[in-house]
């Protein structure tokens, strides 16, 4: 099932990996020009005409009512309930310890001030996936930073299904997490409509949240105009694993990212030739057991691999190079092990921290770095919906002790205006 590469032989492997999201951007990018060029020009009506055409239903009205919600919520099964609610409280507790506070300080006792002052985004626009799948996760992983950041109107925008509804469970996420309104509308036409604003959907500072090639193309464009988390890709899963690793465990988790999405990649990276036989033994058993058998075969067998090294230190390099989104270790000796990583968007440790733990339940946010952008960028967090503002202020004394370092400066740049502020006052 996994093709088996061997050591020293992965580039070919890599560069396939690497290049997987680059593939059909440029007919997509057409698309969603057009799209966001409608939205902007027409606003609600071509919003409603994308969303007949392309979500199967014509809607009078796009916003999701107070009494929606009440109903939705009383529908759901207050088992489930209870269970977002907890997720909420673990996510709340985790993103809490990311709140920072305004700064300021006086450098050595002069008289000089200096400060970073933290503000909430005012407005942000949440994008909750709807197409294939309905996410209640990615609706709590997105609000809880946003509102504990303190941003006053969190707008979610999520697909409507055929009958025109938002899935209860989705709803109720919402509803738990405080977010201040919804809209039923999907796709590059829900991300243009944040962007731009129509007459319904305001126009918000920042737009998060995960989606497929349509809402990541679309973010990718309006992003010269309003911010943007990150473009996160197809799901990654790569597990670090030795003899002592079980298999069956490994297999499951593999199958659990690549059921997202035919483009999702699981990869085994191992010193042990046993266990990549055990691990496709297993693959194939519990594929058939599942209901999206054919995205996990189509998954698995496109860029799903398992690579066979010549020890752990090659496995370690390997998973630095890939920087996968989710990292499994699960050797003999997690503890150790995770030091040495530098770079991956979430480590889960052992045989009992499965990677749906993170997606679903402990706290950290499941929106993570994908395509080895773990290089140099970090999970969905509160930082996400916070600015800061730098606070200057100098005595007419600091400004006369400094004066001539400064107009040494801006002398040098051959910007004789700026030296002159600062010489002005000494005039
Ligand atoms: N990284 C994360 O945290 C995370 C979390 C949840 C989901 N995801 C990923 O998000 C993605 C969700 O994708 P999805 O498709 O299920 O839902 P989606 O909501 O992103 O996309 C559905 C929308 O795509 C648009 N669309 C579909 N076909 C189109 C076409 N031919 N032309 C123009 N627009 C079109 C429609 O407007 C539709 O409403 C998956 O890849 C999933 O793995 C990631
Ligand atoms: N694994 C996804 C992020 O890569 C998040 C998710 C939501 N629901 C299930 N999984
Ligand atoms: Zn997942």
């Amino acid at each position: 099932m996994l093709r088996v590469i061997e050591s020293g032989q992965s580039r070919e492997f890599l560069n396939e990996l690497f290049d997987r999201t680059t593939t059909d951007y440029k007919e997509i990018y057409k698309v969603v020009e057009g799209i966001i060029e409608n939205v902007k020009k027409n606003g609600d009506d071509a919003v409603k005409e994308y969303t007949e055409r392309f979500d199967g239903v014509k809607l009078d009205s796009i916003e999701v009512t107070g009494r929606e919600i009440e109903e939705a919520v009383a529908r759901v099964d207050s088992d489930l309930l209870e269970t977002i609610r907890k997720s909420y409280n673990n996510i709340k507790d985790y993103h809490k310890r990311q709140l920072r506070e305004s700064t300021t300080y006086k450098p050595n006792g002069k008289n000089i001030i200096l400060g970073q002052l933290v503000n909430p985004i005012e407005k942000a626009g949440i994008y909750v996936p709807g197409g294939k799948a309905a996410y209640p996760s990615t609706v709590l992983m997105n609000a809880v930073p946003a509102k504990l950041a303190g941003v006053e109107e969190v707008i979610m925008i999520t697909p409507p299904n055929k009958e025109g509804k938002i899935q209860d469970s989705i709803l109720a996420a919402a509803s738990i997490s405080g977010v201040d309104r919804i809209f039923k509308v999907g796709g590059a036409q829900g991300i243009a409509a944040l962007a731009y604003g129509t007459e319904s959907i305001p126009k918000v500072f920042k737009i998060t949240g995960p989606g497929n090639i349509y809402v990541a193309a679309a973010k990718k464009m309006v992003s010269d105009f309003v911010g943007i988390d990150m473009i996160a890709g197809p799901s990654e899963i790569l597990v670090i694993a030795d003899k002592s690793s079980n298999p069956r465990y490994i297999a499951a988790d593999l199958i659990s990212q690549a059921e997202h999405d035919e483009m999702a990649a699981s990869i085994l990276v191992t010193d042990s030739p046993s266990l990549i036989r055990n691990v496709n033994i297993e693959l194939k058993k519990i594929t058939d057991t599942l209901e999206r058998k054919d995205i996990i075969l189509k998954s698995l067998t496109t860029y799903g691999a398992a690579i066979h090294t010549n020890g752990l230190q090659e496995s370690i390099d390997i998973t630095n190079e890939i920087a996968p989104e989710h990292l499994e270790i699960a050797t003999v000796n997690p503890f150790e092990d995770y030091k040495k990583i530098k770079n991956a968007g979430a480590i889960f440790l052992g045989n009992y921290t499965p990677e749906p733990v993170g997606d679903y339940f402990a706290g950290p946010n499941h929106t993570l770095p994908t395509s080895s952008t773990a290089k140099f960028s970090s999970p969905l967090s509160v930082d996400d919906f916070i600015k800061k503002t730098s606070l200057i202020y100098y005595s007419r004394d600091a400004l006369e002790a400094t004066k001539d370092d400064i107009i040494r400066f801006a002398e040098n740049e051959g910007l004789t205006g700026h030296a002159n502020s600062i010489k002005i006052r000494f005039e």
